[in-house]
């Protein structure tokens, strides 16, 4: 059995951060350990509070399973603060271990999951690090601090972030404004690109879309598949998972986890070459 790792911060709504993690490793026959940087009151209507676990605690987690456990994967996702991304980049940059970045860095509903200063910790401690980054748009911005407005600023903000010593960066399509296709773009750091289309899902149901596809990218990575065939099955699960939504609570529901167990119908999902 694989086992993989996260580091990220905890829904209480069950739909994004760790959980929706421990519930995409399970599903795809890893198992999963975590360490969590924060709690979060979250729901589906939005977050209600952050509290940030104690930095030398989230070191204790890191340390406990570093000793036990052989990982095949790290992913990390919420991580707060510049102290808590120094804190991990030290205790896994020896590390010769795969490690997926997701970036998160704002909630749906507008609420803050890192702080403003840690950004440059993020572009100077973990980047270097990762073996894929997954941002969306509006974390592509973020860390490369140009404004992407079309496909050519999606390719010079891939060019910055692996200059910046990604390996691989997935910038995700989810925020782009195009009705019919939710399109992922894909850069290596050896020149390689494609990108996948998905048909466009009309849902709000879209909490912890993100989470979901990175913790997925994480198992493929673990059960040994190339990062390119990763890549583009974990694009088939979450184009699952938002298919066949859960419409649980009042605002933006979670995606469906167990529609993969069920081998639940998708469209296809197409990998267009640059
Ligand atoms: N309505 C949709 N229909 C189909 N696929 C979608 C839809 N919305 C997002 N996706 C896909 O879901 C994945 C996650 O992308 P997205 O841009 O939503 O991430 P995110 O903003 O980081 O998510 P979150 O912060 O809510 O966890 C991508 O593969 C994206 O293309
Ligand atoms: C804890 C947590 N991590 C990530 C996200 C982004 O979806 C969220 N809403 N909550």
């Amino acid at each position: 059995m694989r086992i993989v790792t996260t580091i990220a911060g905890s829904d209480s709504g069950g739909g994004a951060g760790i959980q929706a993690d421990l519930k995409t490793f399970q599903e795809l026959d890893v198992f999963g350990t975590s360490v969590i940087t924060a709690l979060t009151a979250q729901n589906t209507l939005g977050v209600s509070g952050v509290l940030p676990i104690e930095v030398s605690f989230i070191e204790k987690q890191v340390l406990a399973l570093l000793e036990d456990f052989p990982l095949s994967a790290i992913k990390t996702g919420m991580l707060f603060s510049s102290k808590i991304i120094q804190v991990i980049a030290s205790q896994i940059k020896d590390l010769e271990i795969p490690l997926i970045v997701d970036p998160v860095m704002i909630a749906k509903g507008g609420e803050n999951l890192l702080q403003q200063e840690a950004i440059e910790a993020l572009r100077i401690y973990l980047l270097p690090l990762a073996t894929v980054l997954t941002p969306n748009i509006p974390e592509a911005e973020v860390l490369t601090g140009k404004k992407i407005e079309s496909i050519a600023d999606i390719k010079h903000a891939a060019e910055t972030l692996i200059r910046l010593g990604v390996q691989c960066v997935v910038i995700k399509g989810g925020h782009l404004v195009d009705e019919k296709y939710a399109t992922d773009y894909v850069f290596f750091n050896n020149g390689r690109t494609f990108s996948m289309q998905a048909k466009r899902i009309n849902t709000k149901n879209t909490h912890g879309t993100g989470c979901t596809f990175s913790a997925a990218l994480t198992a493929f990575i673990a059960q040994g598949l190339p990062l390119e065939q990763a890549i583009i099955e974990a694009k088939k699960f979450i184009q699952m998972a938002i298919t066949h939504d859960l419409n649980i609570g009042n605002g933006h529901g979670p995606t469906n986890h167990f529609a993969y167990r069920k081998n639940m119908e998708i469209s296809e999902v197409t990998v267009l070459e640059a």
